[in-house]
C-alpha cells in the first residue's frame, strides 16, 4: 500500500457527514457572530455573505488578485478553484475559508481594519467567564500536591483545555453529550519518561486554541520549565487568527496579562513565564506553514530542523492531529507509529476527538466505542487521547 494514499481523503461531499456538517451549520453560525462581533461597514458584511453563500453553493474562487500571499494560494490552490467547495479535500477547504474570513474583513491590506482580528471579541469573552476563573482559582489548591501530582494534572488540563475550542462549542451545545468524557489511548507514561524531572529536554509545544486552553497550556509549561522536565520550550502559535480560536501572539500576551492579574498561584505563573520569555527560556515561533491547508508531512526544511532540534514535540488539538496524522478515513488500528514516521524526532498528539480522523486504537477499544456511541465519539468532543511516539 502506497504511503499517504491508502485511505480516503476526507471531504464534505457525503450528505450527512461530519465535515459537510462543518461547512452547512457551523459555518453559517460562525458567519452570524462575525457580523455582530464588530462594527464593520456593508462591505465586509456582504463579503462575508458573499464567502458563507459560495462555501456552500458555489465554486472556489482564487483570492484577491492584490492579496500579499496569493501566489502562495495559487500553489496550494491549483488543483482546487472552479471546483465546489464541499468537493474538496476538507482540511484544505476548511483552511481556506478561514483565509477567506480574513480577506472579507480586510484583515492583512493597508486601512483601517489591519491586523483587527474579527475572532478576538469571542476569544476575549471566554477569558472573563466564571468557568476560566473557577479552573485558575483551583491552580491554589493544586499547588500544595507533591511536584509529580501537580505535573500528572497539568497534562490533564492541558489535554481537556483542548475541548474549550470556541468553533467546536458552537454546535456542541446542542448536543447535551459534555458529561461522557473518557481517554481512549493514554501514552502518558512514554511521555514523561521523555521528560523527566531535573532533564535537559527541550520542549516543542505546538498550540492550538487561545483563552482557556492556552491558559492550562502555560501553566503546563511553567511547571515543566520550574521542575526542569523542560530546559527550553519553544512555542508554536499561529501568525494570524485562524480556525476561530487559534492562538496568536496577541493571544499569548492577552493570557500573561490575564494570569498576571489573576490572585495566587496564577498570578505566579504569569509572573514566572514572563521572566522566562525574557530569558530566552521561552520562546515564541509563528511560522507560516502552521496555516497552511496541508499535513505537516508536507512541511517546509527550517521546520522540520525545529522538530528536529526538539526533545519532544508536543500537538495540541484536533486540527493538529489531522495535520500530523493526515486528514483520512484511516482504519483506527494503523499504528500512530507509522503515521508520525517522517516526523523528525519524538512527538506526542494531546487531542478532544472534535473531527472523524483517529489512529493508534486496538481493536478493542474501537468495537467498543462503537457499541456504545456508534460514530459520535468520533466528533463530539467527549473523549480524548494522549498517543506518543518516541
Ligand atoms: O481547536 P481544535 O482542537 O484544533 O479543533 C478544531 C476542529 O474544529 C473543526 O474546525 C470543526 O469541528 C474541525 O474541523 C477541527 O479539526
Amino acid at each position: 500500500m502506497p504511503e499517504g494514499t491508502a485511505a480516503p481523503v476526507i471531504t464534505c461531499s457525503e450528505p450527512g457527514s461530519f465535515s459537510r456538517g462543518v461547512f452547512t451549520e457551523r459555518h453559517p453560525q460562525l458567519i452570524e457572530q462575525l457580523h455582530k462581533a464588530l462594527p464593520y461597514g456593508p462591505e465586509q458584511h456582504r463579503a462575508l455573505d458573499t464567502l458563507l453563500s459560495e462555501s456552500i453553493h458555489g465554486v472556489i474562487q482564487p483570492l484577491a488578485e492584490a492579496a500579499h500571499d496569493r501566489d502562495q494560494w495559487d500553489i496550494w490552490g491549483q488543483d482546487h478553484y472552479g471546483t465546489p467547495w464541499l468537493e474538496a479535500p476538507f482540511l484544505w477547504a476548511e483552511s481556506y475559508f478561514y483565509r477567506r474570513i480574513l480577506q472579507a474583513v480586510g484583515y492583512f491590506p493597508q486601512g483601517p481594519w489591519q491586523g483587527i482580528d474579527p475572532f478576538r471579541p469571542l476569544k476575549s469573552a471566554e477569558l472573563g467567564t466564571p468557568e476560566t476563573g473557577e479552573e485558575l482559582s483551583a491552580l491554589d489548591l493544586l499547588a500544595t500536591r507533591p511536584a509529580d501530582e501537580q505535573a500528572r494534572a497539568l497534562l490533564q488540563g492541558s489535554l481537556w483545555g483542548n475541548r474549550a475550542d470556541l468553533g467546536f462549542r458552537m454546535t456542541s451545545a446542542a448536543t447535551g453529550d459534555a458529561g461522557d468524557s473518557s481517554l481512549i489511548a493514554d501514552d502518558s507514561g512514554l511521555l514523561w519518561s521523555l521528560l523527566p524531572a531535573g532533564g535537559d529536554a527541550d520542549l516543542c509545544l505546538v498550540a492550538d486554541n487561545a483563552g482557556r486552553e492556552l491558559l492550562a497550556d502555560l501553566a503546563l509549561v511553567d511547571h515543566l520549565l520550574r521542575h526542569r522536565h523542560a530546559r527550553r520550550v519553544v512555542l508554536q502559535l499561529k501568525p494570524y487568527p485562524y480556525y476561530v480560536s487559534d492562538a496568536t501572539t496577541a493571544d499569548l500576551i492577552d493570557c500573561l496579562h490575564h494570569l498576571l492579574r489573576s490572585q495566587g498561584a496564577a498570578a505566579g505563573i504569569g509572573e514566572r513565564l514572563w521572566t522566562a520569555m525574557g530569558e530566552g527560556r521561552l520562546t515564541v515561533r509563528t511560522h507560516p506553514f502552521s496555516c497552511a491547508p496541508l499535513p505537516y508531512s508536507d512541511m517546509p526544511d527550517d521546520l522540520r530542523q525545529e522538530f528536529a532540534r526538539a526533545t519532544l514535540t508536543v500537538m495540541k488539538g484536533d486540527l493538529n492531529y489531522r495535520r500530523l496524522v493526515g486528514d483520512r478515513m484511516w482504519p483506527p488500528t494503523t499504528p500512530f507509529a507509522d503515521r508520525t514516521a517522517y516526523l523528525p524526532g519524538p512527538v506526542a498528539a494531546l487531542r478532544t476527538l472534535k473531527s472523524d480522523v483517529i489512529v493508534g486504537l486496538d481493536q478493542h477499544t474501537e468495537t467498543a466505542l462503537h457499541t456504545a456511541h456508534g460514530q459520535r465519539w468520533r466528533t463530539s468532543g467527549t473523549h480524548a487521547l494522549i498517543q506518543v511516539r518516541r
